[in-house]
């Protein structure tokens, strides 16, 4: 699919998702639970629906996944061709404790890989975009709305010390486990999926996941990091796919280093 011209319209929408997640962190936000007992506020709703309307208008014939519309019961049985899969606010639990660490998800997968993604964080401005051949780039958003301080990323060789990144809200005992193989290493944590950001832009080197998570969590950053020239493997050590039953992810290891593979999960 041609990407490239989608490139500017995602991008405004992933603002405009943005400035609706702020005006209702603005007025306050009201938590409700899931039936999966995960958290969802009025701003993962109205993000998504802002969202949805300009895929549906710029790609009608691609369909769409996205999480609010999961929760509703609204997951497809089946998929052809090419999808969309769309977290309009992922790390909802840092949004609710007031963190800055929430993002806005777009991503495309062909043939079972992610090919194109955005991610923007509205908190702070920062964008990330990657197309697969094309490469990955950052920028900041203005408080005018305008793209700026745009300039190319990818990954870093990886230090005798790493950086590594996990999750704020969902570590467990075998991501520490993880960790204690990485003794010297630097430990961030951080939610949402500003963790395969970072190690797109070389400011992180690996990001284990030993815990469970969806394909609408990974997909955008998954493929800013490839376009910056990092990997991701699934618990085998086979390259990371999508379109999995029930959109469900394993465990995975993310890193930014083609030539040094870190430790095995
Ligand atoms: N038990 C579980 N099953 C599936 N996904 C889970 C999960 N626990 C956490 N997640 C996913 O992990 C994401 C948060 O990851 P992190 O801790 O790295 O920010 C959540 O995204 P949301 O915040 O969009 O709900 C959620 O989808
Ligand atoms: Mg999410």
């Amino acid at each position: 699919m041609q990407k490239t011209a989608l490139t500017n319209p995602l991008i405004d929408v992933c603002i405009k998702a943005g400035h609706e997640i702020m005006a209702v962190a603005r007025a306050g936000i009201t938590v409700r639970t899931k039936d999966d007992k995960s958290p969802v506020t009025l701003a993962d709703e109205r993000a998504e629906r802002v969202i949805l309307a300009v895929l549906k208008e710029l790609t009608p014939d691609v369909m769409i996944v996205a999480e609010e519309q999961a929760a509703a019961g609204g997951l497809p049985d089946q998929v052809d061709g090419p999808f969309w899969l769309v977290d309009p606010l992922d790390g909802t639990k840092e949004f609710l404790k007031g963190g800055q660490d929430f993002t806005v998800n777009i991503a495309l997968i062909e043939n079972g890989a992610p090919t194109f993604g955005i991610v923007y964080c509205p908190a702070n401005g920062r964008l990330f975009v990657g197309e697969q051949d094309k490469g990955a780039w950052q920028a900041v958003i203005s408080g005018d709305d305008r793209i700026t301080e745009k300039r190319a990323i990818s990954t870093r060789p990886c230090p005798s010390q790493p950086k590594i990144v996990a999750s704020k809200s969902h570590r467990n005992a075998e991501t520490d486990a993880y960790l204690a193989k990485y003794p010297d290493a630097e430990l961030v944590s951080i939610g949402s999926s500003l963790k395969f950001c970072l190690v797109a832009t070389g400011e992180a080197d690996i990001y284990p996941r030993l815990g469970p998570t969806m394909e609408w969590d990974t997909a955008a950053g998954h493929a800013v990091l490839l376009a910056a020239g990092g990997r991701m493997v699934d618990e085998q050590g086979a390259d990371f796919g999508y379109y999995k039953p029930g959109f469900k992810n394993g465990l995975f290891l993310a890193w930014g280093d083609k030539n040094t593979r870190p430790e095995a999960l």
